[in-house]
């Protein structure tokens, strides 16, 4: 007998590397927080004596879905501003908001009440974009969440910094304060080509030379976007990027609804990843991302929520499934994106599109153990032919359980165990009380 920490024990168990394979009666053997066996249940029982013995016999246990792109403190816009486009939604609203409200606190509470949704909702890993990085880390690394946070870079000021160098700056030392941090990691975060001017784009790309940190950006967002850029500058954003030396594997590249044949083949053969963030993308009428024709040209497609407060919420679910059905009406075909693809971008692909997919991901030996179970026997997931039709065309975060981080276990039994539930919803109460009396 081999002494394990916890046995966890699930009517299946999806581990999305081998593609497509689904355990049926499996258990999972964790220890030190990492994947040491998969293996029938009847076998883990004669093989290892655990500290901790959980069954989840209706359940469907998985890797914890990946959000790709979210900015989790905007939690505090939720509904603040809706049905309007991008640009009218950030000049006329978001921008003026976060400068009169955003600080360091608002980024706290604001990320607390993310994350709190979050893991509520099946999330184990989320990749921010937001002012005041070091306090989003703050609040992840007190939760045992894990994330990776942006560090920021912006050509106009705001209350967290004046210039292009003084982001860069300030995400440096950002990046510095978190070298010991196993579950709280960084990405250059430039916000936008529109947003951020050659010289910052050059420094950013030299400094990561040395540092091959992900590079998080939202590129190709609108129609509008492109045409703007093309009449300043002949040229579109992503030949732009390209020119700057931007367009390789570290690149997680966000929304992109307007591409050509062409540019689907540069970013396929540059290992760049897109991040897909459909809701958002719907709600704004931003465009349609080609997923199916990005997939099938070999580009790693992750998922992102957005913010909650163009989407708005910040559940990964609601937003695979929208992906799967997306992806068929936008290729005209009802192969596009079945459900094990949907899966597979919302874990592994964003783990990958992080540059972290040899820590999670997926259920393999060695691999961190962040999971999450869904409960199939909910009325609208019976019966269950397969469990990730289930998934991806039914389930919804109601049916989520429980939820593991590092084989910590964030929520059990529905409960958060590192969070104050209630104290957050306070909070974002009184929020909304002083933002809009
Ligand atoms: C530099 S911090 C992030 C910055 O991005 C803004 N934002 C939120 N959602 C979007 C989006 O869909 N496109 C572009 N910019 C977005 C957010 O309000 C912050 O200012
Ligand atoms: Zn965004």
């Amino acid at each position: 007998m081999t002494d394990v920490d916890t046995l966890i024990h699930a009517r299946w168990i999806i581990p999305i590397e081998p593609a497509g394979r689904v355990h049926r009666d499996h258990a999972l053997a964790v220890r030190g927080g990492r994947i040491v066996d998969l293996l029938p249940s009847p076998e883990a029982e004669q093989r290892y004596r655990a500290s901790d013995t959980l069954h989840f016999p209706q359940h469907a246990l998985l890797p914890g879905f990946v959000n790709a792109h979210t900015h989790a403190a905007m939690s505090l816009f939720r509904g603040l501003a809706d049905d309007i486009p991008l640009m009218t939604w950030l000049n006329e609203h978001v921008w003026p908001a976060e400068a009169k409200w955003v600080t360091p606190e608002f980024v706290r509470e604001g990320t607390e009440l993310a994350v709190a949704e979050m893991l509520a909702s099946g999330t184990t890993c989320f990749n921010d974009m937001y002012f005041f990085a070091e306090d989003t880390a703050r609040v992840c690394l007190s939760a045992g969440m894990r994330a990776v946070v942006g560090l920021i870079v912006l050509d106009f000021p705001t209350a967290y910094a004046q210039t292009a160098d003084e982001y860069l700056h300030k995400g440096l030392a950002v990046h510095d304060g978190l070298r010991a941090a196993e579950l709280v990691t960084t990405a250059f975060a430039p916000h936008a080509p529109y947003t951020v001017s050659d010289a910052p784009l050059q420094r950013l790309r030299t400094v990561n030379d040395e540092l091959n940190l992900p590079v998080h950006m939202h590129v190709h967002e609108t129609a509008h976007e492109v045409a703007n850029a093309v009449e300043a500058t002949g040229r579109r954003p992503l030949a732009r990027l390209a020119e700057l030396g931007l367009i390789g594997p570290s690149l997680a590249a966000v929304h992109m609804t307007q591409l050509s044949a062409g540019e689907i083949g540069m970013l396929a053969g540059s290992g760049a990843s897109v991040v897909h963030c459909p809701s958002s993308n719907l709600k704004l009428a931003s465009g349609f991302c080609p997923v199916h024709a990005l997939l099938t040209a070999g580009v790693n497609v992750a998922i992102g929520t957005d913010g909650a407060a163009s989407n708005n919420d910040l559940d990964m679910l609601e937003e695979l499934r929208l992906a799967a059905l997306l992806a068929k009406g936008v290729a005209g075909e009802a192969t596009a994106v079945p459900a094990h693809t949907a899966l597979r971008m919302a874990t592994l692909n964003g783990a990958k599109a992080l540059g972290l997919d040899d820590r999670i991901g997926s259920l393999e030996r060695g691999k961190q153990a962040d999971l999450v179970a869904i409960d199939l026997s909910h009325l609208p997931s019976e019966p269950v032919y397969d469990p990730a039709s289930q998934i991806v065309y039914t389930a919804s975060r109601a049916q989520v359980s429980d939820v593991w981080v590092h084989g910590r276990r964030l929520l059990k039994n529905r409960q958060l165990t590192t969070l104050d539930e209630r104290a957050a919803l306070q909070k974002a109460r009184a929020w909304r009380d002083k933002i809009k009396p």
